[in-house]
């Protein structure tokens, strides 16, 4: 028998887009295992789901915030997909539009039963907004698990990054689903490999 920690790495650079969705009938089967991206709007969602997969324009990335607006499926197999969700929080949308993006994303999040995790991706430099302490009350009353990135590490000085580091592992601490917190850079592609461990303990089988 293998331990866990012994599973094999999953290949992302197999990840191709599936398809997108508006809404929860959109999605596809739920059936296998799913991972999904969620942050503010900017945080490096796309840019993460890039380095993950080795890929430059898999998803989408962009300097307007807010570009990402669909529910983006990426299967790596028929029974593992990646899901990049809208960015959230971005100010210049329509009042009723963010509303509707809402109301998709809680659908989302609470119906699917493929859901084995959810990384949350803060920008270093502005963690902890109300929405993602929203999502980690949620993954914590649901027993979701979460994995933390702080994004865009390299915009920091290794000390000042550390630091943010150890402050999210001490709050985590009083959490009890499965978390964790990692630091990340798309740019330095640091974190990276202790990303894809993560990620391919959830999408495979005990
Ligand atoms: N310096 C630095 N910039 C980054 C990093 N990751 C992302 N960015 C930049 O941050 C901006 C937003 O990145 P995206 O990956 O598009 O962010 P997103 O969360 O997908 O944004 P939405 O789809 O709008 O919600 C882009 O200009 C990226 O180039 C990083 O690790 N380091
Ligand atoms: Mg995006």
């Amino acid at each position: 028998m293998t331990e866990p920690n012994q599973r094999t790495l999953i290949n992302f650079q197999k990840a191709q887009f599936l398809t997108s969705a508006s809404n929860l009938s959109q999605c596809p089967e739920d059936i296998g295992y799913e991972v999904a991206f969620a942050g503010r709007s900017n945080a490096g969602k796309s840019s993460a789901l890039n380095t993950l997969t080795g890929s430059k324009k898999l998803a989408r990335t962009s300097k307007t915030p807010g570009r990402t607006q669909l529910i983006n499926f990426f299967s790596i197999s028929d029974q593992q997909r990646l899901v990049d969700l809208p960015g959230y929080g971005y100010a210049k949308v329509p009042e009723e539009m963010k509303k509707q993006w809402q109301y998709h994303l809680e659908q989302y999040l609470s119906q699917r039963q493929c859901l084995m995790g959810i990384v949350l991706m803060m920008d270093i430099r502005h963690p902890l907004k109300e929405f993602d302490l929203m999502v980690m009350q949620w993954a914590n009353s649901c027993e979701m698990p979460l994995h933390i990135l702080l994004t865009k590490a390299d915009k920091l000085k290794y000390g000042a990054a550390k630091q943010a580091l150890n402050k999210l592992q001490s709050i985590i601490g009083s959490y009890h689903n499965p978390i964790s917190v990692q630091l990340f850079s798309a740019l330095k592609k640091t974190g990276v490999d202790e990303l894809r461990v993560k990620l391919s303990g959830w999408l495979q089988e005990d």
